[in-house]
């Protein structure tokens, strides 16, 4: 049994995961795991503990629970090895494919560079980003409820500070963040970028530097791969044509706007 990868294009950590496998030619069989698809109206009610997603998305089936008991994607399962986390993943495959060097240098100090990155995006970029894809498209979706243009700015503010963080302490006047060539911090980074984007927030608007940088990255992933990769959370709008059932969007609302305090 070959490699298999568990995703759904729409989550930005399934996206690296994908990018990174088809740039580098790692066969892989895509195992699609659509993290809304049961949500739909006249399916099961929800009840798990993640505001951030409803439980009843394929990943809550007890047959991807095999694979990954945490029942998030992306997941990876290589023979009878299974694998969760998408910085664990993307290492993995790295290393078992021995993939370029720029990715993850072998150099010490550069690879303490996308190190360095990769800890601190959970705690910022990560966190503020994917809340504009939230805030403009799932709440209202789940909820039938749109949330004050205030909070939207909120979150604008705070991936300001983020963004302004990025450029002047990991980007500076590089190309990419190690240096001269793309690395696993780019392709986190960029991907993560990208939710907003699909929320239709032009979060890159005044920051030149961070458009040079997006197109550098895009370019070195393949722009075709890049914009493939990223075509349902360019789309993302169309979930607001989803139905979803009324007693799971009662049962989720109150999940939902807590995770936004
Ligand atoms: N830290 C994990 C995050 C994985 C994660 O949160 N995945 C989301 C999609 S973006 C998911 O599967 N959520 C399903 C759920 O929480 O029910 C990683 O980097 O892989």
């Amino acid at each position: 049994m070959g490699l298999e990868l568990y995703l759904d294009l729409l989550s930005q950590h399934c996206r690296t995961v994908y990018i990174f496998a088809k740039k580098n030619n790692i066969p892989f069989e895509f195992k699609r795991v659509e993290l809304f698809k049961d949500s739909i109206l006249g399916r099961k009610m929800p009840g798990g503990n993640n505001p951030g997603h409803s439980r009843e998305g394929q990943h809550c089936r007890e047959e991807f629970g095999k694979v990954n008991i945490l029942k998030k994607v992306p997941a990876l399962k290589d023979g009878v090895f299974t694998l969760a986390e998408s910085t664990a993943i993307l290492l993995y495959l790295s290393r078992k494919y021995n993939t370029p060097d720029h990715w993850y240098p072998s150099d010490i100090q550069k690879r303490a560079r996308v190190d360095e990155y990769l800890s601190w995006h959970h705690t910022n970029i990560r966190t503020n980003a994917p809340k504009t894809l939230w805030i403009k498209v799932l709440i209202p979706l789940f909820t039938g409820q749109k949330l004050p243009p205030e909070k939207l700015q909120e979150v604008m503010d705070e991936l300001a500070i983020s963004l302004k963080q990025f450029e002047e302490k990991f980007l500076q006047d590089k190309p990419f963040i190690v240096g001269s060539e793309i690395s696993l911090a780019d392709l986190v980074a960029i991907v993560e970028l990208m939710q907003p984007v699909g929320a239709d927030c032009n979060i890159f608007e005044g920051w030149p530097k961070l458009v040079a940088w997006r197109s550098q990255v895009e370019e070195a992933v393949r722009k075709e791969l890049f914009q493939g990769a990223h075509e349902r959370i360019l789309n993302a709008q169309d979930l607001r044509k989803v139905q979803i059932d009324p007693q799971m969007k009662k049962e989720m609302k109150p999940l939902l706007l807590k995770m936004l305090k």
